[in-house]
């Protein structure tokens, strides 16, 4: 993928907000054209004045000049205020449709796969590289547009005025261009390094508040300051790097605008001594010259930032279009009558030559109930997650009656497969919320009957909102047992045909765990389930348990 191709992809992406764009680009350029007015209608009418004062020009209309530096005037604040307005409004919409757009991406991969990204980076990727992307539009885009419309406005102003002073203006705008490509050029290293940084830095921030309880007992807050320290060093030098390199822009810019500024000084003096130009004319010119510097001046910096904005561009394109090993079939095979379930010399791990699972075989048929107990790491929430279709085997296979799983269309199948899984979320919403991602429409009857079955509804009773209780950020207000039961509560709302579920009984005392199992039983009449639990004590009636800390209790099934 060649560098250009990440920013050209985005501003594809921009232009499907093409008016809001529009509508920024031309106020910017508008508010360019009314400091290009009024600078120059100013130096021009305030030389004339002058003139005419002396008794050199007769005459004068103060008139209709007074009444353009007014109107220039008015615009300029009008359209700079629209311009802030419309292009802080098209760069949020835009960053919204790109998260939008990227977790739509994201939300088809595997989970799996995504979750062997750290958090802080994924979170990383979903706010600071979207952000890194405002650059290219508010920064590179508009304003290069803008400049570029009123550079040439420039030159046809002062071709007016005379040619020669036209050609000094273009080479204020080589040197600008000369300028910006290089701030791009030694912008990008930095950049790159800061968009990388970037994430670590924020992931050692994030893991250091998180485990602080932890590092307090432990001991362990001062290697964790130190790490912190490390990076923010990194990032200030980086950040201190860029700040040179924007003031030596802005030191360089301002040259050239001087320099120019001098140049039309001294030939347009010339230019007046020859009778070529008039005095108002003259200083018309310098003004025109100062309104082209400023509109050149913020490029620089913008296009210091472009290695960032393209790194965080190929970062965000990169996550979007990594592959889903798991995917629908193009023709699906249609969902057989029967749900048993039968794995055929199943291998599959996460390392390749270190199968977790191998040559695994069993079979479940439909509506029994099997329980899976056993010391950790053997593999058992591995077969729930294979079962659910989060991940296929290496090879083997897993057949739903005489259909192989990986032919069924994916979305059908999730349809009829309840899993709680160890790390159940809780999201930042209400009782109600956090229970309807599993059922938007289910109504609040429905709500409570999956609260009674997860044992969670005279908690829900006591709170103060009832299913409208908020529950703060990842269930904050709910203990570990609690939370367990609320995305209990979500599975059971999903009514599924096939129901997997990992440690449900975990985080409750004896007798919840035994009042858990009396009503698990009853709701799993007529469906197929798989729990696993390293407490066979708690477990409801199940046809069989296959217990894997047995040496045959894996293979022998
Ligand atoms: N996403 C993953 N990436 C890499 N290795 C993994 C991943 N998930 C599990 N493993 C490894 O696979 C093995 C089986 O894990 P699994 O979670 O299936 O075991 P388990 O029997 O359910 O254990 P527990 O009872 O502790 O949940 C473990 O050695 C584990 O470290």
């Amino acid at each position: 993928m060649s560098a250009q191709q990440p920013l050209t992809h985005f501003t594809r992406l921009f232009l499907r907000r093409w008016p809001w764009l529009l509508a920024g680009t031309l106020l910017t350029l508008a508010t360019l054209l009314a400091n290009l007015g009024l600078l120059a209608l100013s130096g021009w009418f305030i030389t004339a004045t002058a003139l005419a004062g002396l008794g050199l020009i007769v005459g004068l209309d103060i008139y209709v000049p007074g009444g353009g530096i007014r109107f220039f005037a008015v615009s300029r604040t009008v359209s700079r205020y629209g311009e802030r307005l419309v292009t802080h409004e098209a760069t949020f919409r835009l960053l919204a449709d790109i998260r939008c757009w990227l977790f739509a991406r994201l939300a088809r991969q595997d989970p799996l796969t995504l979750g062997r990204l750290r958090g802080g980076d994924l979170l990383n990727r979903l706010t600071a590289d979207i952000e890194a992307l405002d650059n290219l539009y508010i920064r590179v885009l508009g304003p290069t547009a803008a400049a570029g419309l009123a550079g040439l406005a420039t030159l046809g102003l002062l071709g007016w005025v005379d040619g020669r002073l036209a050609l000094v203006a273009l080479a204020l705008l080589l040197a600008g261009a000369l300028l910006t490509w290089t701030a791009t050029r030694r912008g990008r290293r930095s950049g790159e390094r800061m968009s990388h940084l970037q994430p670590r830095f924020r992931a050692v921030i994030i893991e250091g508040v998180r485990g602080l309880a932890e590092l307090r007992v432990y001991g362990g807050g001062e290697r964790q300051r130190r790490l912190i320290g490390r990076h923010g060093r990194a990032w200030s030098q980086l950040q201190r790097r860029m700040a040179h390199l924007t003031g030596l822009g802005n030191a360089l810019n301002g040259l050239f605008g001087q320099l120019a500024l001098l140049a039309a000084l001294v030939l347009g003096l010339w230019l007046h001594q020859q009778g070529l130009i008039t005095g108002p004319q003259w200083v018309l010119a310098l003004f025109a010259f100062m309104a082209l510097t400023e509109a050149l001046a913020p490029l620089p910096l913008a296009f210091q930032f472009l290695g960032r904005t393209r790194s965080a561009a190929e970062r965000l394109l990169a996550q979007a279009e990594h592959p889903a090993r798991v995917v629908s079939p193009a023709t699906p095979a249609a969902m057989p009558g029967r749900f048993d379930l039968t794995l055929k010399a199943v291998r599959y791990g996460y390392h390749a030559g270190r199968p977790v699972l191998a040559d695994f075989s069993l079979r479940i048929p439909q509506g029994s109930h099997l329980a899976i107990t056993g010391p950790s790491g053997l593999g058992k929430t591995t077969l729930l997650k294979l079962l659910a279709r989060l991940d296929d085997p290496w090879s083997g296979q897993i057949l739903v009656g005489d259909t192989p799983l990986h032919t069924l269309p994916l979305e059908a199948w999730h349809g009829r497969v309840g899993m709680l899984e160890q790390h159940a979320p809780v999201f930042s919403d209400t009782v109600a919320g956090n229970l309807r991602v599993a059922a938007p429409q289910a109504d609040e009857a429905r709500l409570w009957q999956a609260l009674a079955v997860a044992g969670l509804d005279t908690r829900v009773r006591a709170m103060p909102e009832g299913l409208e209780t908020w529950l703060g950020e990842s269930g904050a207000t709910l203990s570990g047992g609690e939370a367990r039961r609320l995305a209990l509560a979500r599975v059971v709302l999903h009514d599924p045909d096939i129901v997997l579920l990992d440690e449900p009984a975990a985080g409750l005392d004896g007798a919840s765990a035994r009042a858990l199992a009396g009503r698990l039983h009853e709701w799993l009449q007529g469906r197929t389930a798989v729990i696993v639990s390293h407490d066979p004590g708690w477990l409801p009636p199940v046809d069989r348990v296959l217990d894997w800390s047995r040496p045959d209790g894996v293979t022998n099934l």
